[in-house]
């Protein structure tokens, strides 16, 4: 018995052991060394896999840099609409769903929309072949492609790239009223690439959170629009009364183009994001065309920047993983003869047109093999000044914001829309796409090496001090009033553009500590409960099990069976009383170590309130100010 109780508690021991093995050793919450991606088309993810990739903690330096991959190309097909069924009109496009080739047909002579091509003699079929032909146009058809099929297809990949650490971008281009605004955005009962992306975003955050608390992320996002060349932010309420807001865009070395002064918010789930974009949505410019009843008369821009933060609990290093989600929705482009557009709608269309040719120019220009020669000896950020002093990327606003995304650090794709029944339009899409098939992108994944905490508070430090200088210097600009009022406004900006990184910083920081906490909490949680039970087990011992011979018994017969159970009695009694002996000094030596634990908890709760202070008084320093600048309510993530 003694025995028996004795293995008992050591097996109790050894669970408590291995528990806290188990925590401080799990793969999961150890930076490894990451898998390189594999072929950029051939890896198909399901919904679970890449948070199990994005909680590796780093990714060795080659294998930070992708070889280069090209702007991957789909285009889809929608169905007749109203109109086009009115006409009578015949569908031009045929799609192989195995070679995922889209033919466009001769089209038919007596249909009006194509009597330009008529008298241009079309007598070819055109064919081209893209990485995903995607047939919307019959719901009735085997290979009909829905709004899941898109996403499964290429949102769901691209996301598995952001959590790897690449920017993206994806972009719908067509002709207006060919599906772009439906394929992007979708209606509530077929939501589109962005609210579908949005929700397997914060899907994963929520599994990989559930799965370790060593990774934090913070999620932000922005929503502009660009109408008429101007940036208009659609996440800041509009004052009707007051002329619109533009905002300017700026260029800095290391980012690229980036819109100055573009509201970001944070989000913490799902709702939150969904409620932006929706917000944003309806701050929309659109207006009815003849082409199409709710016709997007700007370009449109929503941005999720996701940042994964990896904490590792043995050295108290961090590693940061920055990504930027990109997906864009253009306007359409239009001939003014079909959209019978005059005035303001003449001018949106001008201006649309303006910005798309310059992107086909933009396009022609990096699929150009020249261009990609130049390309050969990559820098940081994936351009070279060669490279760029060619692209007329500066030649309209879009492309200017879009020059990392189609020439530089990202991975982008085309959705190329198209219409069934428009023979020029289809043609000058499918045209555009099979060129943008042949642009090739220098994407790398945006992680920095392991920081110290004692590291990032010296920065910090440093920062603060910094920022209290230029406060001085703006201070005593303004009082003397003798430098010009350009050189203030530098000043001023870059003060202002310390402080906002530096309130990052400390978000980040307190992100980091709630980390921590999660993984004291899980850890304190495991010694609780193997405390419980070793202490339940010391104060219900299971009693002692006397194994009897029941072939003996059986043979010496009924008549002994009075003698032999009153001999059981008396073993029992004399096992009970081995058994607190037993008791006692068993858990005499196991209540010690449990005091021990006991102990040892006490502490990391002790940390655990420290924790939470120091976040208390991080928050009040830094973070007060936010709160007034922050549009529809904002709350800091955590
Ligand atoms: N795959 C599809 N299935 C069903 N309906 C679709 C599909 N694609 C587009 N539509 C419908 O076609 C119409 C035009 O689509 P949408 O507004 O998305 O075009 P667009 O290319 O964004 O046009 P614009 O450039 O003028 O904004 C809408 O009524 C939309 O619901």
């Amino acid at each position: 018995m003694y025995h028996i109780l004795e293995q008992r508690s050591r097996d109790l021991l050894n669970d408590i052991n291995e528990a806290l093995i188990g925590i401080s050793l799990d793969p999961r919450l150890m930076p490894t060394v990451a898998a390189n991606e594999g072929g950029q088309r051939t890896v198909r993810s399901s919904a679970s896999t890449p948070s199990l990739r994005a909680r590796d903690g780093s990714i060795p330096m080659h294998a930070r840099m992708d070889p280069g991959g090209n702007v991957r190309v789909v285009v889809r097909v929608r169905a007749f609409l109203p109109r086009e069924i009115q006409r009578n009109a015949d569908c031009l496009i045929r799609m192989d769903p195995i070679t995922q080739t889209t033919t466009l047909l001769v089209p038919n002579d007596q249909d009006p929309a194509n009597l330009r091509s008529k008298s241009r003699k079309v007598v070819d079929e055109k064919s081209f072949t893209f990485d995903n032909s995607f047939w919307s146009h019959d719901t009735g058809d085997a290979h009909y492609a829905t709004q899941e099929d898109v996403y499964n297809s290429l949102g769901e990949e691209f996301l598995d790239h952001n959590f790897e650490g690449y920017h993206t971008c994806i972009f719908a281009y067509g002709q207006t009223g060919s599906g772009k605004s439906y394929t992007m955005m979708g209606t509530p009962d077929a939501p589109g690439l962005i609210p579908r992306t949005c929700e397997d975003l914060f899907e994963r955050i929520a599994q990989a959170h559930a799965e370790t608390p060593n990774i934090s992320y913070n999620v932000r996002v922005s929503y502009f629009e660009v109408y008429n060349e101007h940036v208009r932010d659609l996440l800041m309420p509009v004052n009707p009364s007051q002329p619109p807001y533009y905002l300017k865009i700026r260029e800095s070395p290391v980012e690229g183009p980036y819109v100055k002064d573009l509201t970001e918010v944070p989000v913490r789930n799902i709702g939150e994001i969904l409620r932006y974009m929706r917000v944003g949505d309806a701050s929309r410019t659109t207006a009815s065309t003849k082409m199409n009843d709710t016709s997007s008369r700007s370009h449109a821009v929503f941005t999720i920047m996701l940042k994964q933060i990896h904490h590792d609990m043995d050295t108290d290093e961090t590693t940061e993983r920055s990504s930027r989600i990109r997906l864009v929705d253009l306007a359409g482009s239009e001939r003014a003869k079909s959209t019978e557009a005059t005035g303001q709608r003449l001018r949106e269309g001008s201006n649309i047109n303006k910005s798309l040719t310059t992107l086909g120019r933009v396009i022609a220009a990096l699929a150009d093999p020249k261009q990609q020669g130049q390309h050969s000896t990559p820098k940081k950020r994936g351009t070279t000044p060669q490279r760029d002093a060619v692209v007329p990327y500066r030649d309209s606003i879009l492309t200017w914001l879009l020059k990392d995304s189609l020439g530089g650090n990202s991975k982008t794709a085309m959705i190329a829309c198209i219409s069934p029944s428009d023979y020029d339009e289809t043609l000058s899409t499918l045209r555009y796409a099979d060129q943008a098939k042949r642009i090739r992108t220098r994407a790398v994944v945006n992680q920095d090496s392991g920081i110290s905490a004692a590291q990032r508070d010296a920065e910090i430090a440093a920062m603060a001090d910094e920022i209290h200088k230029l406060q001085l210097v703006v201070s005593d600009t303004r009082r003397r009033e003798k430098d010009n009022a350009r050189d203030q406004e530098e000043r001023l900006e870059e003060y202002q553009g310390r402080v906002a990184a530096m309130q990052l910083m400390m978000e980040e920081r307190s992100l980091v500590a709630q980390g921590k906490i999660r993984s004291l909490q899980t850890e304190n949680e495991a010694l609780r409960l193997h405390l419980r039970l070793a202490l339940d087990s010391l104060k219900n011992p299971i009693p002692a099990v006397v194994v009897r011979e029941r072939a003996v018994e059986d043979k010496e017969g009924g008549g002994k069976r009075g003698e032999e159970k009153e001999n059981r009695e008396e073993e029992e009694e004399e096992a009970g009383e081995y058994e607190e002996e037993d008791d006692g000094y068993v858990s005499g030596g196991y209540e010690h170590q449990a005091d021990d634990t006991e102990e040892y908890m006490q502490g990391l709760l002790k940390d655990l309130g420290m924790f939470r202070k120091k976040i208390g008084d991080d928050r009040s320093r830094f973070l007060v100010d936010e709160s007034s600048r922050r549009p529809f309510g904002v709350e800091m993530n955590v």
